[in-house]
């Protein structure tokens, strides 16, 4: 697996699975918790090793379970998972503490991969005091690395700029329909990577048949010429599917290359 070094010196696997509507009733994102680990189980079988979950989810304790059941140890995974933000959840020192101890909980594990403020909020002097407690975990070895989610350039630049340690992470949308390029361009100037949300879906259906050609002349299928795509640039992807067959072929992305004329023509779709 192709991974990134990241600022803060741990190895990123590139492609992981991503999990918001995992160990739900009706593979709904609102779905009631049902500690279903299927899915997760089929991912880790398929390779997956990153898995990116997060508080929202409610699923982190399904994560925690799913990494126990596979029986690799623990240092073979990097789990992700995310801090709302909001006011509930960061309102002060001792409920950011709180929310990173459940995780850790829920999570089965004395240390998270990276642990990312889930979405920006407007007064940036209170994120930055957020930030300091997440920047005290990690000077703690709760969490290798700290990031971010949904930021923006100048909610980047504020915590580059006032924090101690700098973001290792900006989770953005990353997709055909909405590329983020202007904030992943800027992160990665800044030794910021970006991870892709949402890489396979979001966008227009007929995207996908405009990359058929380019699917045929590999032999693989349009979800895993834009996963490739991404990966190809230095951008980390989190596809996500209930279904093994597609786990395994969205897994299925590293035996081919695009030409720099496939790439101009996708980056322009
Ligand atoms: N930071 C943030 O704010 C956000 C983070 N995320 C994270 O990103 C992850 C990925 O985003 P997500 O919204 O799940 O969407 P994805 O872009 O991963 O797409 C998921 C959809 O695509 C389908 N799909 C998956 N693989 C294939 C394939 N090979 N061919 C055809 N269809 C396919 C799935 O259906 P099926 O299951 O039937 O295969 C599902 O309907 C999330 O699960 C979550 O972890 C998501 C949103 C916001
Ligand atoms: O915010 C996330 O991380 C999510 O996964 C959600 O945005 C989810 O994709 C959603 O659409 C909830 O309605």
């Amino acid at each position: 697996m192709k991974t990134i070094k990241l600022n803060s010196g741990y190895l990123m696997p590139v492609l992981g699975t991503g999990t918001n509507t995992f160990g739900k009733e009706g593979n709904r994102y609102d779905g009631k918790i049902n500690m279903d680990t299927t899915e997760l189980a089929s991912s880790i079988e398929v390779g997956y090793r990153m898995i990116d979950t997060a508080i929202s989810y409610r699923n982190e304790a399904v994560v925690g379970k799913a990494v126990k059941e596979s029986g690799i140890d623990r240092s073979e995974f990097f789990l992700v998972s995310k801090i709302p933000g909001q006011p509930a959840y960061m309102k002060d020192e001792a409920s950011i503490d709180a929310a990173v101890m459940a995780s850790l909980e829920a999570l089965q594990t004395d240390y998270i991969d990276l642990y990312l403020i889930h979405h920006p909020w407007d007064n940036l002097a209170e994120m930055l005091a957020a930030w300091k407690v997440l920047e005290k975990h990690a000077e703690a070895g709760r969490i290798n690395s700290i990031g971010v989610s949904n930021f923006n350039e100048e909610q980047l630049a504020y915590l580059l700029d006032k924090g101690t340690i700098p973001p290792a992470v900006n989770q953005v949308e990353s997709h055909p329909g909405k590329w983020n390029d202007a904030i992943i361009a800027f992160g990665m100037e800044q030794g910021v990577f970006a991870t892709s949300w949402g890489p396979l879906s979001r966008f227009d259906d007929s995207i996908k048949a405009k990359l058929e050609p380019i699917a045929n002349k590999y032999h693989k299928t349009w979800a895993q010429v834009l996963l490739q795509y991404q990966i190809d640039r230095d951008v980390m992807v989190i596809p996500k599917s209930h279904d093994a067959k597609r786990q395994a072929q969205n897994f299925d992305v590293f035996d081919f290359t695009l030409t720099e004329d496939e790439k101009a023509f996708i980056k322009k779709l």
